[in-house]
């Protein structure tokens, strides 16, 4: 029996089995080994074995816990080799964390003899959209894009029999859920849904109640679903005036300079792998990821104002480990995936607690040790950091001394080589500038007084 992972409850369970009690199709057995799924978490213990049976189904469970690998490896069970055409379509509110699925399902189903999975998303052409998914059973896409093809007639839905919703409470809001209408509107009556999130309200619940027939519920957690493993932190930030007269813009630019300079500080004093850094305001990112990147942090940015292919090249290079610091907007709040990212750091605040929620989510992947970090600077900070208080979040002020828990994540030669690398850059760097102003220095006096 495979050893389990060092890895917090968030994501053990007390059994001592693997994914063969729950699945029996062995290409999808060796796609979840081939991807490095030893044995289950919690709630793919919990849904796999729901979903198998065809009822629809509504899952909650902590971010980062394992939720694609449920609807992947349901959707893998629901495909039919034999039958030509889409069997299987899956929204998502972002453009990344569809690409994101639908690189998680091929990986399952690598083993599967001629299946595809492809992304349908809106920022590239569409004609590409129309080859690619006549040859896949599996359709992950964004609503946008989905609702143009079936509305242009481009994407036939005869044949599909699986409904999955990710980030189900997102695709209910009013920005997705016409949409969502349009596109369920247009599938056969006869077929599976399931819809999946880490947080859910009991009206998004009850909105739900379209999409899906006697569904069973899986509620894994009763309270707020915050990591065990991420430990949240405040931090004041004093901002540099006593002008109580000041214009609004002015003060604004001060408080901004000094949550910039509280981040530089940040970075140096917490020893992380990779960092995302929330702010609201698409200039501020910009600004925030030049300074960063003087400072000497390969840092990049991504908001929904860049073009999809800088989008994507950005997400690539956070994957491959070429930036260590992503400033970024709620765009990627949720869903996103990137396992070495082990602190959160908010600028801004987002407009609701499950938002936060989900940011800070975006470390502690899969039961590793994560940090979240606020800056308070303002009235409206204080007032956000209220309302999580209201939902029994309370944040301590960040330590002197702060330090991981016991479950950080190993990484590999390759990773370990890249941090190192990076980190002596980032020393030289630091060492170099004061030799750097000591050259001009000199090379200044030189002018004036030459020897
Ligand atoms: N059984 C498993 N064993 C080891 N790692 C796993 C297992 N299942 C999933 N993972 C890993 O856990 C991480 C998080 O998975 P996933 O993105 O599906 O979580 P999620 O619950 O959908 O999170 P979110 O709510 O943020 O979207 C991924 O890096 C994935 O590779």
């Amino acid at each position: 029996m495979s050893r389990p992972l060092n890895r917090s409850h968030d994501v053990q369970i007390d059994k001592d089995i693997d994914f063969s009690p729950l699945i029996h199709n062995q290409y999808i057995l060796q796609g979840l080994e081939k991807s490095g799924y030893a044995r289950p978490s919690p709630i793919q213990l919990k849904a796999i074995p729901l979903g198998r049976l065809g009822v629809d189904l509504i899952a909650q469970a902590k971010s980062g816990t394992g939720k694609t690998v449920v609807f992947g490896v349901i959707a893998l069970e629901a495909v039919n080799l034999n039958v030509k055409g889409p069997q299987v379509l899956m929204v998502a509110p972002t453009r990344e964390i569809a690409v994101q699925i639908c690189d998680v399902v091929q990986n399952l189903g690598q083993c599967m003899p001629g299946f595809h999975c492809s992304a349908l998303i809106g920022g590239l052409p569409m004609q590409a959209d129309q080859q690619r998914l006549q040859h896949s059973q599996v359709l992950v896409g964004t609503p946008g894009r989905l609702m143009a093809l079936l509305s242009s007639q481009k994407l036939p839905t005869n044949t599909i029999n699986l409904f999955v919703m990710d980030e189900a409470d997102k695709l209910m809001s009013d920005t997705f859920r016409p949409q969502i209408d349009y596109i369920y509107s247009r599938l056969p009556l006869k077929k599976q849904s399931v819809a999946f999130s880490a947080t859910f309200t009991d009206a998004l619940l009850a909105s739900l109640n379209k999409f899906v027939v006697n569904p069973h519920t899986i509620h894994l957690t009763q309270d707020v679903p915050t990591l065990e493993e991420v430990q949240q932190y405040q931090t004041a930030v004093q901002i540099d005036t006593d002008d109580a007269e000041e214009a609004p813009y002015l003060r604004a630019m001060k408080v901004y300079k000094a949550k910039y300079e509280a981040i530089g500080k940040l970075l140096s004093k917490v020893e992380f792998y990779q960092c995302m850094v929330f702010t609201n305001s698409f200039s501020r990112s910009v600004e925030l990821a030049a300074w960063l990147t003087k400072m000497g942090w390969k840092t990049g940015y991504i908001s929904s104002g860049l073009t999809q292919a800088k989008r994507l090249k950005v997400m690539e290079d956070m994957r491959q480990f070429n930036l260590r610091v992503l400033v970024c907007s709620d765009l990627i709040a949720r869903g996103i995936d990137i396992d070495r990212v082990n602190l959160v750091i908010n600028v801004d605040y987002p407009r609701d607690v499950e938002t936060y929620l989900h940011r800070i989510g975006r470390s502690g992947r899969y039961g590793t040790s994560g940090i979240a970090v606020n800056l308070v600077a303002t009235e409206d900070d204080r007032a956000f950091l209220g309302s999580l208080l209201d939902n029994g979040i309370s944040l301590p002020p960040l330590p002197e001394n702060i330090k991981y828990g016991d479950f950080t994540k190993e990484l590999d030669t390759k990773e370990g080589a890249k941090l190192q690398r990076h980190l002596h850059k980032r020393v030289a760097q630091e060492v170099n500038q004061p030799m750097k102003m000591l050259m001009i220095a000199k090379a200044i006096f030189t002018l004036f007084f030459p020897p």
